[in-house]
């Protein structure tokens, strides 16, 4: 091509401007043999990187993994849900079950109060235990342990409860550090922080969480020095696990599910009762 150009530029001081209007024409046509052999194919794009949920220089990213195809499985995963605890097989929540206006967190902690006037004592946290099927010593400890710890926090001014009553419309003030982040500061339900605990340590599983499983998780939630929140952390996982986990040892993502929104209380309550009545 740069060879017809400069026929067309020689033809024109050669003052024939034909001549000139022929080389350029053959400039402009199309010649495969010399774009084949000088084509180059532009430098790819740089690789957009914006959505990688791994950093090469962060192994711990590449280890507990995140569910990068989320929002294809359930709509909007980064919106809290006040009232049902989603997930992809569960789009709408716990089927049938009405959450009576509560917050997701409420309607965990709602099962214990036993006779629904929205603030649980001791005796009901260690009655709700019961039915589900605690032993006694569990129940009597627990029922102590997570009073004390709730009481202060979900009263409604500084005075403290001198029976250690936890009040519900406050529940999401007892929240702790080093959990799943599960249940937001509202006490809302995150499903993309549902989903993150079984695609950073449900390993051999997709769907469940095996003992080991477990205790890692607990560790990798733990934030620094906060000793209460590993504790307590510790305690509500361990007691589901000791509750609910299946025959070959696992903890279920459905069980998790309905420990959040509280209706695996009323099913293991429903199942201990059938095993009492046959
Ligand atoms: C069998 C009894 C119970 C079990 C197995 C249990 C288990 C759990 C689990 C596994 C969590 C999630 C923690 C995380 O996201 O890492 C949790 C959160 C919570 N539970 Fe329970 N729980 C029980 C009873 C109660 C009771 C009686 C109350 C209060 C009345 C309560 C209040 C809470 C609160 C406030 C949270 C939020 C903690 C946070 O995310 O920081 N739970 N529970
Ligand atoms: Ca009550």
């Amino acid at each position: 091509m740069t060879l017809y150009l400069q026929l067309v530029s020689t033809s024109l001081h050669a003052g024939s401007p034909r001549l000139a209007l022929l080389h350029l024409r053959r400039s402009c046509e199309f010649n495969p043999r010399v774009s084949m052999s000088s084509y180059s194919p532009p430098p790819p794009p740089p690789r957009d990187q914006s959505m990688d949920t791994e950093a090469p220089n962060a192994p711990i990213t590449r280890e507990r993994r995140l569910n990068p195809d989320l929002q294809e499985q359930l709509p909007k995963p980064y919106l809290a849900r006040a009232l049902e605890a989603v997930d992809p097989s569960h789009p709408q929540g716990t089927k049938g079950r009405d959450p009576r206006g509560m917050s997701v967190l409420q309607q965990h902690a709602a099962f214990f109060d036993r006779n629904g006037d929205g603030v649980i004592y001791p005796w009901e946290t260690f009655q709700g235990l019961r039915a589900i099927g605690c032993g006694l010593t569990v129940s009597f400890a627990f029922s102590i342990l997570i009073n004390l710890f709730l009481s202060y926090p979900t009263q409604p001014g500084w005075l403290p409860s001198p029976l250690l009553s936890i009040r519900i419309d406050n529940i999401h003030k007892g929240k702790h550090g080093s959990d799943s982040e599960t249940y937001d500061t509202e006490g809302r339900f995150d499903p993309s922080k549902f989903d993150a605990v079984f695609s950073k340590y449900g390993r051999t599983h997709p769907n469940a969480l095996t003992k080991d499983e477990l205790s890692s998780m607990l560790q990798g939630n733990r934030n620094t020095y906060d000793f209460l929140g590993w504790l307590a952390a510790a305690g509500e996982w361990l007691l589901l696990y000791s509750l609910a986990k299946d025959k070959d040892g696992l903890l279920q993502r459905e069980t998790v599910r309905g420990l959040f929104d509280g209706s695996l209380f009323e099913r293991l309550e429903d199942d201990n009762n059938k095993k009492k009545s046959s």
